[in-house]
This record gives structure tokens, C-alpha cells and sequence, in this order.
């Protein structure tokens, strides 16, 4: 009897000593758990070998931004092998761009780097390291530097003139045009006076750049180099080639280059007879060919490579057409749609303008109301809505969570411009938001980013933004904007279409009536 009464005590102190170990234990792995922070933030539940991929739908964006409404400003997903992260939010944003920013300035390996951009010797695909920073110097401090951006003014000046006169030809007798067509077209021929000044003298160069062939490949470029090509993501399907992209960038990068080398060959041909005949040539205007070609190595004996000069020359096209045209296009969209806001901008250029003269690129600093115009149309449709991935050269710590090195990350900027914690009625289109709210564009605002911000912030901010802002000045002042037959502003399609650049599914198709005389329009081209 008092043996069995022992055992029983000996068993109820057994219990008693694994129920407080446990519980011991327990406590000291939620005070462990809480001091290691997790690895990755919260995000859908990725399935073997494909991840979430299939949660990506027609417009990447737009499906991060509906997942983030459930996971949270900072998520993380699985594309196929890959780790992502989506910032939905301007703070995220912010220690992403600014505060870890020195860790977040690579760019992840992708097949349209690799095949389209020269290997990533361009700028925009670049890898962070020296060559990066050094043609990005270059860039900035000698291609695009506002006395050259002055330089071609007048260049500018006159293309648009040429093509608003032609459309509005065109128009004569009620005609609708393709807005989209006519702009991207004025914004081509100025990109490419920028690299050609003197046009070519190569027969092959000049008429290939008038063919629609030439049209059609820098179609392609931009639709490739915005895809999601599916064997970035599970690397063992990459050779399949399964959606077909990799054939298209061959083939299209076969013709840009032969179109690029000819634009060198050219300018090395025009160089070697200038110095045959001794020609100074004093009044000419240098392109940004003929800087790169001509420019002496640096004191450390550095140079661009002319893949590296390539690579450039297709960030000027790249970066100055599509962009700045699907802007414009998205601008006269909203305006035919809200005549409100229509009305005050025509006030403000027949105050401040007059419709004695054409609206020039010197007068936009005196148009409030159009700059603010431009930035509600950047908040609203950013053409670059997830901007370009960047990838982390070091393991980072951003809000709570620790971020191993070389992931991957999309700053939603299109979510950040929709955010309604930071926006009141965030999908109207209310250019007067920003009297309330000052913002500018420089990347220090980060609910507002449509060029960016920190180290990899886009270069060509000062053209895109002039392109923008007087381009649509004189679209603006010069016509009438009329939608054809009897279609009705309520039924102008907004829906966007994927790329790398994020355009209307539709494009604007208008009747642009004349406002003011042709007299004026003529006269401004003396
Ligand atoms: C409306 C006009 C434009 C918009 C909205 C725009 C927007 C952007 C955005 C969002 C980025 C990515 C920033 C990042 O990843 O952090 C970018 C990068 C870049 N943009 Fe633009 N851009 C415009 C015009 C231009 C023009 C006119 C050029 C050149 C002529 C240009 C050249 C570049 C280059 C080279 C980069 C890559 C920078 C780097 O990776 O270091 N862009 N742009």
C-alpha cells in the first residue's frame, strides 16, 4: 500500500516536472521567436514549381495590388524559383529606395537583358557595380546635359510643328487620327535626331528608319522587353523557350543592332572625312554619337565599349519615346474626359500664352495648372507602374524582416499612386489635389514616383519631362479634341494593356479641330 502510494506521487511529480518543462519551453521559444525576426513577409502560398506565378494575371500590376490589399504593403511571393517582393506602400517604398538603398541598386539577370539590351550593357539592366556607374555618368553629365537638351531645341521645336501640321491635315473634313501614332511618331524622329543629327549617310540606315519594318522591331522591343518570360523563373524550362519570346528577341535584336552599328559607322565614316579636309565644322551641333565616339579616354584610361555606346542608344530610344508618349496620350485622354479640368488648362494658355503665338517649351514654368495636369496624369496611369525590378547586392533587414541578398523587388507604384490612406478620392482625376498637396517629381516624395527615386532613378527625368509638359501645351493650345461619330466621353475605354510600359488597351483615336489660326502655327516655325 505505501509502495503503490509512492509510485503514484512519483508519477503525479513526473507530470508535473514535464507539464512545467514544456511550459518553460514554450515561453522560451516565443521570447526566442519574437527576438529572430521572420526571414520573408507574409504572401500567398506558392505551389510546387510554378510558386504563385499563376496568381499573375494579364497586368502584373494589378494583381499585386489586389493581392497586397490581403497580405499587406510588404509581401512576398514565390515566381516559380524565385523570391519577389511587392512594396505597396510610400514608407516601404522609402526604405527600400532611400534607406537601404545602397543595397537595393542591382538589377536581377533577365532574357531580355541578356538578348535584347547588349547583355545588359545598357544602363536601365545594368548590374550595380562600376561599368553602371560609369556609363551613368557619362549619361548625365555629358549626354544629357541641359545645355544639350538646349542644344536641340530647336530641333524639337520643329518636328512637332511638322507633325501637328500634318495631323491637322489630316483631320481636315472631320477625319479622326490615331493620337497614339502621330505622338510616338514626333517623339521618335526627335530621340533619333538626337543620335543622328545630320541624318544618315548610309542609304540602308535612312531607309530602313522610314520603313514600317523599323516600326514594327521597336514594336516588338517594347512588348519584349516588358513579358514575364516564364523560364526566367524556373530556370529548367528555359531552354524550352516555351512562350516563344526568346526566337522574337533574336530576331528583333538582330535588326536593331544592324541599325545601330550603321548609326556608328556612319558617324566614324563623317569623322574621318571631317579630318581628311580639315573641316572644323564650328556650328555644329554634336549628337549623342558623336560625344560618346569623340569623347577621350578617361585620366584612368577608361572608355565605353560600343556595346556599352549601343546599350545607350537603346536607353534614348527606349526611355525617350514610349514613355513620355503614352503620358501625353494618357493627359488627353483625361482631359476629353473631364472638360472641367479641360476648360482651365485652355484658360490658363490663353491667359498666360495668348493665341497670337504658339505655346513654347520656355512658357511651361509659367503653366501651374498644366505642370499639375502632367503630375495627376503620372499619379494616375505611371507608365512605368512597377518600374524596372530591382535586385539586393547584400542580405538587408526591412521592417522586421530579414531580406537575403540577390532578391528581387517591384515597388507597385501604381498601387502607392491609388493608395487611399495617402489619397483622398484616389481614382479622380483632380489636378488641384496638388495645391493642397505639394509633390514633386525628384524621387523625395514617395508616394509620388513615377521616375523613381534613389540611385537607379531615370536620368532622362528633364527631357521626359519637358517632352511631356510642352508637347501637350501645343496639342493642347492648337486644337479642338473631338471623339469621332458619336461616340461619347462616358465610353472611352480606360483600361490599360500589358508591356513594358503601361499604354491604353485602346488607343485615342480624336479629331483634332484647328484653335488657332494657321497663320500662328505657321508663322512659329520662322
Ligand atoms: C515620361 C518620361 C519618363 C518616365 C515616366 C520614366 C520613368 C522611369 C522609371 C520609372 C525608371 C526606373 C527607375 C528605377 O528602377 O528605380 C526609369 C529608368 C530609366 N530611364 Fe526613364 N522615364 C522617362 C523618360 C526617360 C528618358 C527621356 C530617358 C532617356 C533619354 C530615360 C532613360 C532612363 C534610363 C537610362 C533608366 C535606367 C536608370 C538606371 O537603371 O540606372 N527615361 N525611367
Amino acid at each position: 500500500m505505501e509502495e503503490g502510494r509512492g509510485h503514484s506521487v512519483i508519477v503525479l511529480q513526473v507530470w508535473v516536472f514535464t507539464a512545467a518543462a514544456i511550459f518553460v519551453g514554450f515561453l522560451l521559444i516565443r521570447k526566442l521567436r519574437a527576438r529572430i525576426p521572420n526571414r520573408l513577409p507574409p504572401g500567398p502560398t506558392p505551389w510546387p514549381v510554378v510558386g504563385n506565378l499563376l496568381l499573375l494575371g494579364r497586368l502584373p500590376h494589378v494583381s499585386f495590388a489586389k493581392l497586397a490589399e490581403r497580405y499587406g504593403p510588404f509581401m512576398s511571393m514565390r515566381l516559380g524559383s524565385i523570391d519577389v517582393l511587392i512594396v505597396s506602400s510610400a514608407k516601404y517604398a522609402e526604405e527600400v529606395l532611400k534607406t537601404n538603398d545602397r543595397v537595393w541598386t542591382s538589377r536581377p539577370r533577365l532574357s531580355q537583358n541578356e538578348l535584347l539590351l547588349y547583355g545588359s550593357s545598357n544602363i536601365s539592366s545594368s548590374p550595380y557595380g562600376h561599368r553602371w556607374r560609369y556609363a551613368r555618368k557619362i549619361f548625365t553629365l555629358e549626354l544629357l546635359t541641359s545645355k544639350r537638351l538646349a542644344d536641340f531645341q530647336e530641333s524639337r521645336r520643329m518636328i512637332v510643328l511638322r507633325a501637328l501640321n500634318a495631323m491637322l491635315d489630316e483631320c481636315a473634313g472631320g477625319r479622326a487620327v490615331r493620337v497614339d501614332l502621330v505622338i510616338r511618331k514626333m517623339l521618335m524622329t526627335i530621340v533619333i535626331k538626337m543620335l543622328m543629327n545630320k541624318g544618315s549617310l548610309s542609304a540602308r540606315v535612312e531607309a530602313f528608319k522610314d520603313s514600317d519594318d523599323f516600326q514594327q522591331t521597336i514594336r516588338d522591343m517594347f512588348e519584349l522587353l516588358g513579358v514575364f518570360n516564364v523560364g526566367d523563373y524556373i530556370a529548367w524550362l528555359d531552354r524550352f523557350d516555351l512562350q516563344g519570346y526568346k526566337r522574337r528577341m533574336r530576331i528583333a535584336a538582330q535588326k536593331i543592332d544592324e541599325f545601330l552599328q550603321g548609326i556608328i559607322d556612319d558617324h566614324l565614316e563623317r569623322h574621318k572625312l571631317r579630318k581628311q579636309i580639315g573641316d572644323k565644322e564650328e556650328d555644329y551641333v554634336q549628337d549623342l554619337v558623336d560625344v560618346m565616339l569623340t569623347r577621350p579616354r578617361d585620366v584612368d584610361g577608361q572608355s565605353l565599349t560600343i556595346e556599352e555606346m549601343k546599350g545607350i542608344m537603346e536607353d534614348v530610344i527606349f526611355g525617350g519615346t514610349d514613355t513620355s508618349a503614352d503620358t501625353i496620350e494618357w493627359a488627353l485622354s483625361e482631359l476629353i474626359r473631364n472638360p472641367r479640368v479641360l476648360h482651365k488648362a485652355l484658360e490658363e494658355l490663353d491667359s498666360k500664352v495668348g493665341r497670337e503665338r504658339l505655346v513654347e517649351e520656355s512658357d511651361v514654368p509659367n503653366l501651374p495648372y498644366l505642370q499639375d495636369v502632367v503630375k495627376e496624369t503620372f499619379r494616375l496611369h505611371p507608365v512605368g507602374p512597377l518600374m524596372i525590378p530591382h535586385e539586393s547586392t547584400e542580405a538587408s533587414t526591412i521592417g522586421g524582416y530579414e531580406i537575403p541578398a540577390k532578391s528581387r523587388v517591384f515597388v507597385n507604384v501604381y498601387a502607392i499612386h491609388r493608395d487611399p490612406g495617402r489619397w483622398e478620392k484616389p481614382l479622380d482625376f483632380y489636378p488641384e489635389r496638388f495645391l493642397k498637396q505639394d509633390k514633386d517629381l525628384s524621387g523625395n516624395d514617395f508616394d509620388l514616383l513615377p521616375f523613381g527615386s534613389g540611385r537607379r532613378m531615370c536620368p532622362g527625368k528633364n527631357l521626359g519631362l519637358l517632352s511631356v509638359q510642352s508637347i501637350l501645351a501645343v496639342l493642347l493650345q492648337a486644337c479642338e479634341w473631338r471623339l469621332p461619330g458619336e461616340q461619347r466621353i462616358e465610353d472611352l475605354d480606360m483600361s490599360e494593356r500589358p508591356g513594358l510600359t503601361m499604354a491604353r488597351k485602346t488607343s485615342l483615336e480624336a479629331v483634332a479641330v484647328r484653335r488657332l489660326g494657321k497663320q500662328v502655327i505657321d508663322n512659329s516655325g520662322n
